[in-house]
């Protein structure tokens, strides 16, 4: 999946499942036509009302860019170098760190405490530097000029944030009315998130915030969190909020549903309307002809189109009337409109890893202007075979190195392995953890039932014959051939369903996700692909149909129903094909106070004659981990469970405080973090097998 969502060649690597076909000009599959519908086809295809968005950019095309912010110095034409003209070494390939010239443009930053060449320390208040730098006239910002873009007409003119005008129809599109069933709104389970327990470590974590107010946040971003009805922060957006604006990298866990989208949104946005653009580092924006290159501040990446669109739709909403402009691309999508997008301004980038590989390659982005790296749902990205991505675009591109940045990694889990990982691009980061990290949200009522293969269709039918009409019903498969297929069997028994996977079109997938938003198909038979972020309102019950063989994976499946404060049902069907996870299940339903069925107990205890240790890969040789890996492993170091053998009886499972047994655990006591004993990874990274979907980024997969 990873490779047809995110790299610029999704679209040609095909298998012959069912939906490849069309991808290669067949005749597309049968998906539901509601009965108002039937005949109009044209209608039914024709453009979605309310899916994730175009690469339109934002509202009210905003005044030319060019020669300001981030474009500044665009006409600082180089013949040297093309778009790299300035940069000593053409693409500055630095892992350690920027290369002179981004250093001289930070450098110029006047009066505010900069970085040295030698990697001196990071600039909690970069864009106020660069503010010294424009108000000096220098570091091809063009001089003061006047800095007008943005998703509301803002503007950032002499110093000041220029707020452009109210836009009541952008206003209505961005935020809804108050009663709009298309927007989600607080349940009444919402003020409960105060009772999570949050637990900040690292050195010297900052008080959180109580309330949304000014300071520490920009007046501005107040007034759009108003007008999105957000009373108070959740417990994420509390703590990320003074730890962002005070400087420091965050690693942070939190609950589905609770909000980090904001939280990595907030503290940016605040500090960009405060500060004002920053200017490309000097020497660098040379550019042949009329091809225009864009230098984000901000960089957020995130593992699915629809999740990247989302994160924009939700940009521009708390970028509203600023002079701050966001932009989103991914793959799968032309990528002509794409360009014209960020050619007209781009502050704040959100991306698919492959697509923005593919971007930095045609000389169109450069991400040596960067101040602030999201990772959102980071672990995903690194487990799904997106390393060697992100590696390129974080360590093997021109981006300034993590001292010079902060960098955010936002998720609901965060094994110990990834965390591992992901030490190279942090940097003596708070880890946050609201809850037990990983674990389920209360708010989320879980039924596990005993249901062999041959019965789970006649069992569905039932559950959906009894849950009735009320919401939105999501049912997560494995594979993109049963996905086509149970949305095949639903439709012939008059439900409107639709499907959504790897092997769908774009165009397929945001009509499958706007017909199931505006209920023309309340039912969305969906692989892996919609595990992860999406916040569709009402989404009541979602069903594992077929179990993930990640426990991680169930805690996001579910986390589609039961948020902001709602309350939701999941339904899983287990049988003893999914023992592999039943320790790990069994924990997590007591964790969050739900029913254990005696089923569950039984089976854990036949298995645990047979290992079954930590996770085992899809593939084969699966990277251990094991319960437990989801606190700050810094803290509590400890192996990361067995499972390096892959799937059943890959060693003795390691009890669920962490301490893998197995091959391929991390080993190390506490306070220790190295890669202890066995070997290291247990199946490798991306050859024999690894962790995650099987092709990795570049391979085949199968959601
Ligand atoms: N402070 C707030 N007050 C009210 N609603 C909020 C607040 N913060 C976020 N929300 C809403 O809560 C919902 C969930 O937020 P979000 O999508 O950021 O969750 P998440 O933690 O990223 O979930 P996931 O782990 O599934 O990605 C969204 O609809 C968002 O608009």
């Amino acid at each position: 999946m990873a490779d047809q969502l995110s790299s610029g060649m999704g679209n040609m690597s095909l298998d012959s499942a069912p939906g490849a076909a069309q991808m290669q000009g067949g005749p597309p599959r049968r998906s539901y036509i509601p009965p108002h519908m039937r005949g109009k086809m044209d209608a039914v295809n024709g453009p979605p009302m309310n899916g994730p968005p175009g690469p339109a950019p934002g509202p009210a095309p905003a005044m030319n860019g060019l020669n300001q912010s981030a474009w500044a110095g665009n006409n600082n034409f180089d013949a040297r170098g093309g778009n790299w003209a300035g940069g000593p070494a053409g693409p500055g390939f630095d892992a350690a760190g920027p290369t002179p010239a981004q250093q001289s443009g930070w450098a110029a930053g006047g009066g505010a405490p900069r970085h040295q060449a030698g990697g001196g320390g990071f600039n909690p208040n970069a864009y106020r530097g660069s503010l010294d730098v424009r108000a000096g006239g220098g570091a091809g910002a063009g001089g003061g000029a006047n800095f007008a873009r943005g998703s509301g007409d803002g503007q950032w003119r002499d110093g000041k944030h220029i707020i452009g005008p109210a836009n009541p129809r952008v206003e209505r599109e961005l935020f809804g009315t108050a009663d709009d069933p298309s927007k989600q709104h607080t349940g009444i389970n919402f003020e409960k998130y105060d009772d999570i327990p949050v637990t900040p470590s690292g050195r010297d974590p900052p008080e959180p915030v109580l309330t949304f107010s000014a300071p520490p946040l920009d007046s501005h971003l107040l007034t759009n969190i108003e007008l999105a009805r957000y009373k108070i922060p959740t417990p994420v957006q509390k703590y990320s909020i003074p730890i962002v604006i005070g400087g420091r990298d965050l690693m942070a866990c939190a609950q589905t549903g609770s909000g980090k989208t904001g939280g990595f949104l907030f503290p940016i946005l605040s500090q960009a309307f405060t500060h004002g653009p920053s200017p490309i580092p000097a020497g660098q924006g040379g550019n042949f002809g009329r091809q225009r290159k864009a230098y984000p501040t901000t960089l957020v990446l995130a593992p699915t189109r629809e999740l990247v669109s989302q994160i924009y739709d939700e940009s521009r909403k708390f970028a509203y009337r600023s002079w701050v402009r966001p932009c989103v691309v991914y793959g799968g999508a032309e990528i002509g409109p794409q360009l014209r997008q960020i050619e007209r301004g781009c502050d704040l980038l959100v991306a698919t890893p492959g697509r923005l590989v593919d971007l930095i390659e045609r000389g169109r982005i450069s991400l040596c202007n960067i101040k602030y790296l999201v990772l959102d749902e980071a672990d995903r990205m690194l487990d799904m075979g997106f390393e060697p991505q992100i590696r390129r675009i974080v360590q093997g591109e021109d981006m300034p190195g993590t001292e010079n940045r902060q960098t955010l990694m936002f998720s609901a889990t965060f094994p110990r392995d990834i965390q591992m990982l992901a030490q190279d691009f942090l940097k003596d980061y708070v880890f946050l953890s609201v809850g037990r990290v990983g674990s389920t949200s209360e708010n989320i009522t879980q039924k596990v039932e005993y249901v062999e293969d041959v019965d789970k269709r006649s069992v569905l039918l039932d559950i959906l014959h009894t849950h009735g009409d009320s919401g939105l019903t999501l049912i997560f498969v494995e594979t993109k051939r049963m996905a086509d297929s149970l949305s095949d069997f639903l439709i012939n028994q008059d439900f409107r369903a639709n499907s959504i996977h790897g092997d769908r079109t774009q165009r397929e997938r945001e009509q499958a996700l706007s017909q199931f938003r505006n209920r023309v198909c309340p039912i969305l038979v969906a692989t892996a692909v919609a595990a992860r972020g999406l916040d569709i309102p009402n989404v009541t019950h979602v069903i594992n149909y077929d179990l993930p063989t990640d426990i991680d994976d169930y805690v996001h499946r579910i986390g589609r129903t039961g948020r902001a404060g709602n309350t939701g049902i999941s339904t899983a069907f287990f049988n003893r094909g999914n023992r592999t996870i039943v320790r790990e299940l069994i924990d997590l339903l007591k964790e969050a106070n739900q029913e254990v069925p005696g089923f569950l107990e039984t089976i854990a205890r036949e298995s645990s004659y047979g290992g079954g240790g930590g996770r085992g890969g899809r593939g084969g040789g699966g990277r251990g981990r094991g319960r437990g890996g989801n606190t700050d492993f810094r803290k509590y170091g400890g192996g990361g469970g067995g499972g390096g053998g892959g799937g059943f009886g890959g060693g003795f499972g390691g009890p669920p405080a962490g301490g893998g047994f197995g091959g391929g655990g991390y080993g190390g006591a506490p306070p220790s973090s190295g890669y202890g004993g066995g070997g290291g990874y247990g199946g490798g990274y991306g050859g024999g097998g690894g962790y995650g979907n099987p092709g990795g980024a570049g391979g085949q997969s199968w959601w």
